[in-house]
């Protein structure tokens, strides 16, 4: 299945409550819960956006997973996000509310790009590098006239240490390939609690769109945040405070 060539764009509609009868709902977090900042750290969770997640998983009987191309341990770590059930770094890792994450060791090319990015950054104001636990990224939001230099240094490392780029908003990433936010829906949609929900992903990015096709491949569909696309989507949402009214009136 691939993305509609020609949607018709104007007429992707707002969905209904009553979508999320029976749902497993995905959701993706930066752009999608809360609004994009100008670094990843400045992002902030409070105890409103908490307790609607917690109401809306206890609504839907648990089926509720947040998938994101953050790390497990940010989500926690930083956001406060342990007690709903998470998968982190674009579907590379996993974990339960109250349990450790699983996913694979971080790799030695890892560090080699972070390196890299590092060296790169130090006579760019602007430029971050934001580690994760088991990729790396190059930021350009606070200097979008580096974003073709970024680009290429990103495609020279990718080849020099076999790691994929990830693209993002304003933002190269480079991690271990194998997995993606289809994958992460597909494997959570084989164990409870999320099996035997009609799988909906909602979701602004680029990287959400592998989310909605397969949600939609399992006989559910995508809900699009912000800017209307070429989607799979066959919802839209305009933007966070959308997405977190669409939560709070769930039936
Ligand atoms: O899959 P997501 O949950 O949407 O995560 C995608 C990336 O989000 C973060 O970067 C983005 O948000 C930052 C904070 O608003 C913004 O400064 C940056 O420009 C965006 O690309 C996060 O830092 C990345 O690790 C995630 O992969």
């Amino acid at each position: 299945m691939t993305l509609s060539d020609s949607p018709d764009l104007a007429g992707l509609p707002s969905p209904p409550p009553s979508l999320l009868h029976g749902a497993a709902l995905f959701l993706d977090f930066d752009g999608t819960l809360v609004p994009l900042t100008d670094a990843p750290e400045s992002v902030e969770v409070d105890a409103a956006l908490i307790g609607l997640l917690a109401r809306a998983r206890d609504a839907l009987g648990g089926r509720l997973a947040i998938v994101s191309g953050r790390s497990v341990a940010t989500l926690r770590g930083l956001f406060g996000l342990d007690d709903f059930l998470l998968a982190g770094t674009h579907g590379l890792e996993f974990a339960e509310p109250g349990k450790p994450a699983h996913g694979p060791e971080r790799l030695k090319a890892v560090d080699e790009a972070e390196a890299i990015f590092t060296n790169f950054i130090a006579d760019k104001p602007g430029l971050l590098v934001e580690r994760k636990t088991l990729s790396v990224g190059l930021h350009f939001r606070r200097a979008p006239e580096w974003m073709e230099t970024c680009r290429a240094l990103a495609e020279e490392v990718a080849l020099a240490t076999g790691l994929m780029i990830q693209p993002g908003k304003m933002l190269y990433e480079l991690r271990p390939g194998g997995a993606d936010k289809g994958t992460a829906v597909a494997e959570l949609m084989k164990s409870a609690p999320m099996a035997g929900g009609m799988p909906i992903f909602v979701g602004d990015d680029l990287t959400d769109e592998e989310g909605m096709l397969a949600a939609k491949a399992l006989g559910g569909c995508g809900i699009l945040v912000g800017p209307l696309r070429v989607t799979a989507a066959q919802w839209h949402l305009e933007q966070v405070g959308a997405v977190r009214h669409y939560l709070s009136i769930m039936p």
